[in-house]
């Protein structure tokens, strides 16, 4: 029986900057090894209800629970410490660094050994990234970067980890690729919390979804119960 107590619970969550709300009274949760994907237009909240989970932007109100601990409002590196790690769209990584030292500053906390257990399950996951270990990272392909940010998340050995649209801005063979790396990730029961708007590739690696309009959660369910019937969830993003 899988558990379903929910790792993340967002609950009544308002997030604005200055003025502006964008994130209004959104709740849902996250359960163990599920990947819940977040759709919804351009500027419709995604990436700052990501942030807020991170502790990058501040919740005006309401709550987030992780493991049953209140973690609005904190800081980054206390979240991060937590278990919750994120891919942001710009990726952050450190480009003239080896890919293999912007893999180890994600497992900056993990003592020699552990650190070189970590690194060497990492690299069998991403063989290509072994080969590529002593290249500088900003001469790696745009795909290959993202797979170095998704790497450098996985350091940490994360018990939630969210991806900001990583097939973002990558060519299709790569998208393939990325899917391929969060089917793996599934397979290992890693929980993941996704922003994809290639809606193939979210209904292909998504269990469940949920609609953000403007900043309030207006439909969401599971995918497989949708029974391809992608259309229906395309007409409450866009509509
Ligand atoms: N730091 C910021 N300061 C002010 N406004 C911001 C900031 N970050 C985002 N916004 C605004 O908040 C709104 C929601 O942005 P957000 O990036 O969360 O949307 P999104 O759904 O992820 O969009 P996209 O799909 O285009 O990435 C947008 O109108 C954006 O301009």
């Amino acid at each position: 029986m899988p558990d379903t107590t929910p790792l993340l619970q967002i609950r009544d969550l308002n997030v604005g900057y200055g003025q502006k709300p964008i994130l209004r009274g959104a709740s849902y949760d996250v359960v163990p090894g599920e990947c819940l994907t977040l759709l919804g237009a351009n500027g419709s909240g995604k990436s700052t209800a990501m942030n807020a989970i991170c502790g990058f932007v501040k919740p005006t109100s309401g709550s987030i629970l992780f493991e049953g601990q209140e973690t609005a409002g904190q800081p980054p590196h206390r979240i991060f410490a937590l278990g919750i790690a994120q891919v942001s769209q710009a990726r952050d990584l450190f480009p003239d660094l080896s890919v293999e030292d912007n893999l180890r500053l994600g497992a900056m906390r993990r003592g020699g050994r552990e650190m070189a257990k970590t690194l060497a399950e990492l690299y069998e996951r991403f063989p290509r990234l072994h080969e590529r270990r002593r290249q500088v990272t900003r001469t790696l392909s745009g795909g290959e970067q993202q797979m170095v940010a998704i790497g450098r998340a996985l350091m940490s050995r994360p018990r939630l980890l969210l991806l900001d649209e990583p097939s973002g801005g990558l060519s299709p063979q790569f998208c393939e690729e990325i899917a391929q790396i969060v089917d793996g990730l599934k397979e290992d029961g890693v929980t993941m919390l996704m922003v994809e708007q290639n809606l193939n590739l979210a209904f292909r690696l998504a269990d469940r979804f949920i609609v953000l309009r403007d900043g309030v959660v207006v439909d969401g369910g599971d995918v497989r119960a949708m029974a391809g019937d992608h259309d229906a969830i395309v007409r409450s993003i866009y509509l």
